[in-house]
């Protein structure tokens, strides 16, 4: 195809104009009077129609799953993990996962892991760097890979003690992750492929990544039966007690699958949208100031600096319209692709061939026109505010940050209170700062959104 899209995407030549691929497709799709376009060569439907975006997550789910061809690059890593599987494998999990994470008491593990990782180690971390210059990126991968660990597993790589320390376990899942999202990355699956075959270069690597990850991964089941899961409050023990491994035969692969999946899907979206949140908070230093101060009106001005109770966090409409407001403009997952099982014809006349890649962009969706007005690209929270200062969520189909429909995000409501809750302990205590102001984030190709060479950022303590 020798379409403009299709050329300009093969040549790569939106270079020199845009900063990343996905302000490109955000420009075209602005364009667009149906706000779709299609890449030719790829077979890609991208659309940032809110109700195309209904109509693949919602109103015909079934015939837009994750497919084969999204299953096989982390098929490997992932296995029968809820996040690569479709069909009857993905509601069992699905049902089971939802009901453990609505429960009250998981709500209140979560919490209890949140806040002792910030009591004794985040603070303490930043409070020693004070003065001086962090990879605020890195910490918050670090923080959050402890947290979804202890979470998930129950177990703790201490990834944020003092020292920054390499963790075996966090290494071979970072390097696991990158390469099997590199696989897509390839000019034809046929490459990747051979290359697994043969056991050679970047699929070596993936294969001995993915190992580790298992090996480290079955210790920790291992252990669990030893010692016990009843009564314990991590998934892996609810999951266990639940009776997962008894379920028409699974054997421990399926656990150790789970728990991947919950480690995939809740580490690196979080650091992700924490490192946006102190990178536009440092460029808008009144949002930082209007949170400080809803703080003060919410825990009184002498609060003893204890972690802020949920109720005390709900009471937070600026801080939850904040978070949300920076998830718009970098929405972790910036894109999200499904597989059309049979031909169709999206709300907007657009059609879709049985096989084609159709694919939903939140982060141009966050830059439209259509939805957001003409003030768009400007980092404004009270947008989420009505006029008594109350936060009003948008309709997930506009805003499909943590998708929508039938697939939504199981970790949704846990990763906005882990972000609060990081997100008041760091302001109310430091002032955090982009080393280099003039610094625009590019990110790297990769599941979720991380800023290519991290974000270097200056950490000084309040002066009360
Ligand atoms: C800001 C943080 C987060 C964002 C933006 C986010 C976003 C998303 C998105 C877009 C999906 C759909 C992916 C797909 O189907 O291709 C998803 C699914 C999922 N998320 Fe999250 N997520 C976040 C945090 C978390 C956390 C902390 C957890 C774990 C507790 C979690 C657990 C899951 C699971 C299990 C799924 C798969 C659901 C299914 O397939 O039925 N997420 N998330």
């Amino acid at each position: 195809c020798d379409c403009h899209v299709c050329s300009t995407y093969l040549s790569a030549t939106w270079r020199p104009s845009f900063p990343n691929l996905s302000d490109w497709f955000a420009h075209l799709l602005s364009a667009s009077a149906t706000s779709t376009i299609r890449v030719h060569v790829t077979r890609n439907v991208i659309t940032a129609s809110p109700a195309n975006v209904h109509h693949i997550l919602k109103s015909n789910f079934p015939n837009y799953p994750k497919g084969k061809q999204f299953s096989a690059l982390l098929g490997d890593l992932l296995g029968r993990g809820i996040f690569n599987a479709d069909g009857h494998r993905w509601l069992f999990q699905r049902k089971m996962a939802s009901l453990e994470l609505g429960s009250v008491s998981v709500r209140v593990f979560a919490s209890d892991v949140f806040n002792s990782e910030i009591e004794s180690r985040l603070l303490p971390l930043l409070a020693d760097a004070a003065g001086g210059e962090l990879d605020m990126q890195d910490v918050f991968r670090r923080f959050a890979f402890d947290t979804i660990s202890r979470f998930s597993f129950g177990y703790d790589p201490g990834c944020l003690e003092i020292s920054l320390p390499e963790s075996e376990f966090a290494a071979a899942f970072d390097a696991a992750s990158r390469l099997s999202a590199e696989r897509a990355m390839a000019a034809s699956p046929v490459v990747w492929r051979v290359k697994r075959f043969l056991r050679v270069g970047s699929e070596r690597r993936l294969r001995e990544a993915i190992r580790t990850v298992d090996r480290l991964a079955q210790e920790v089941i291992d252990r669990r039966r030893r010692t016990g899961f009843a009564g314990k409050s991590d998934l892996l023990s609810r999951f266990m007690a639940a009776g997962v491994e008894d379920s028409g035969g699974e054997d421990d692969g399926y656990l150790r699958d789970i728990v991947k999946s919950f480690l995939l899907a809740g580490r690196d979206t979080v650091a992700s949208g924490l490192t946006s949140f102190f990178w536009l908070t440092s460029r808008n230093p009144a949002v930082e100031a209007k949170i400080r101060s809803e703080a003060e009106a919410v825990l009184g001005r002498h609060h003893n600096d204890a972690v802020p109770s949920f109720a005390e966090m709900t009471e937070m409409h600026y801080l939850t319209s904040a978070v949300y407001e920076t998830l718009r403009l970098f929405p972790p997952v910036q894109f999200d692709s499904k597989f059309a099982l049979n031909d169709d014809v999206l709300p907007d006349g657009t059609i879709v061939r049985k096989g084609d890649r159709v694919t939903y962009h939140p982060y141009a969706m966050g830059r439209m026109e259509s939805i957001w007005g003409p003030d768009r690209l400007e980092f404004r929270p009270e947008r989420w505010l009505n006029d008594d200062g109350l936060f009003v969520p948008r309709s997930p189909y506009e805003y499909p940050v943590f998708q929508g429909g039938s697939r939504v995000c199981l970790g949704k409501e846990m990763a906005i209170v882990e972000m609060k809750t990081v997100i008041l302990a760091v302001i109310r205590r430091f002032n955090v700062r982009v080393a280099d102001p003039g610094h625009e984030p590019r990110f790297s190709p990769g599941l979720t959104a991380t800023v290519s060479g991290g974000l270097r950022m200056v950490v000084e303590e309040v002066k009360r």
